[in-house]
């Protein structure tokens, strides 16, 4: 018999979930989302957008293909998309405690202790996923055994994007043309899109004004939580707006630039966050099956008259893109650089690409 501490997930209405630790021993608290993906647990918990949040697996087996190495090549890491975890810890029905791989490098159990994030399995996560998609995302917290209480914690009241960005201007990759992208918490999966494409890419803070650089075109990453308390990246953008210049964001990127063009955000009940979204581009009949992990969304209707939806998703008919009319202004909701799920919409890099 394993010798595993009992672990209870405690959610802010009162309900509670028993399982068993299988990470760091500790208490802990966040957002609760979950994610319908079948693979991609070592990019996920690393995605910097799952900042402040406890994710939830609703694939049965977890850790059954351990963990890729954390090597590094020209500063960006080589299989995972941050250097370390960023979610608060990770539930599962199962974990395996063998796994098989030709890249493991180590066991997810030994990786989460490492990097001090709890684990907890033997949960039933079709009954919570369940209680997530009726009652909406809400905050839990997960209490090991021995380890004590800890309060409920909200990362949505929190910048997590200044959390999360560099300090530090950084250069990546080498080109005849500049991108400048914005880290809002960006995937390495995004600059590794980018350098591949033969562009040098100037990575900048979140509230650092890129307006002084001379550069051909601008980039706006990902991020973990509010889009409104990034108001100086906004601001930015804005200004950028007038120098006519190509413009890409993705996710947090997306919900920014609409910002900036006047749109408005909200919150979606419980996101979408799955390799499996599917997406139509506007104007065509052509569907994308994407990779997505947000919370927020556009919301269409707010869009000011310049500007149109340019992607739409075909579950909940929520806004997954948008474009200027006459400008080479266009962003994307979903992740066309994937990390983990389906690269089908990795075109998108080469759109951008091809307006520089
Ligand atoms: N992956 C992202 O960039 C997520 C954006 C934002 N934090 C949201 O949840 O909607």
């Amino acid at each position: 018999m394993r010798q595993t501490k009992k672990a209870v997930l405690i959610l802010e209405d009162g309900t509670r979930f028993e399982g068993k630790s299988f990470g760091y021993e500790a208490s802990t608290s966040g957002e609760v989302v979950f994610n319908t993906a079948m693979t991609g647990y070592p990019e996920s918990l690393t995605d910097p957008s799952y900042e402040g949040q406890i994710l939830v697996t609703t694939y049965p087996i977890l850790g059954n293909y351990g963990v890729p190495p954390e090597r590094e090549k020209e500063q960006v890491s080589e299989f995972l998309e941050s250097d370390h975890i960023h979610a608060r810890a990770i539930i599962a029905q199962d974990y395996s405690y063998d796994h098989s791989h030709w890249q493991a490098a180590r066991s997810l159990g030994d990786w989460l202790k490492e990097q001090h994030i709890p684990g907890i399995y033997d949960i039933d996560t079709r009954a919570l996923t369940r209680h997530l998609r009726e009652k909406g995302s809400m905050l839990g917290k997960i209490i090991v055994e021995g380890c004590g209480d800890v309060e409920f914690y909200d990362p949505n009241k929190e910048n997590l994007v200044a959390k999360v960005s560099t300090r530090q201007v950084e250069t990546h990759g080498d080109g005849d043309k500049t991108v400048v992208l914005v880290d809002c918490g960006v995937k390495h999966n995004i600059i590794r899109c980018l350098t591949r494409r033969g562009v040098k890419v100037i990575l900048v803070p979140w509230d650092y004004d890129f307006n002084q650089i001379d550069y051909d075109g601008l980039f706006i990453s990902n991020g973990p939580g509010n889009p409104d308390m990034a108001q100086a990246t906004v601001d930015n953008i804005r200004k950028a707006m007038d120098t006519g210049k190509p413009i890409c964001g993705i996710c947090m990127g997306n919900q920014l630039l609409s910002k900036a063009a006047g749109a408005s955000i909200y919150k979606l009940k419980y996101g979408h966050r799955s390799h499996n979204q599917p997406v139509r581009r506007i104007g065509t009949d052509k569907c994308f099956v994407t990779s997505q992990n947000h919370g927020f969304a556009v919301d269409s209707d707010t869009l000011p008259e310049e500007w149109e939806t340019l992607f739409v998703n075909m579950n909940d008919g929520t806004n997954e893109g948008i474009r200027h009319k006459t400008k080479p202004f266009f962003s994307a909701q979903f992740h066309p650089e994937a990390s983990s799920g389906p690269k089908d919409t990795e075109f998108l890099f080469d759109e951008f690409i091809s307006l520089l």
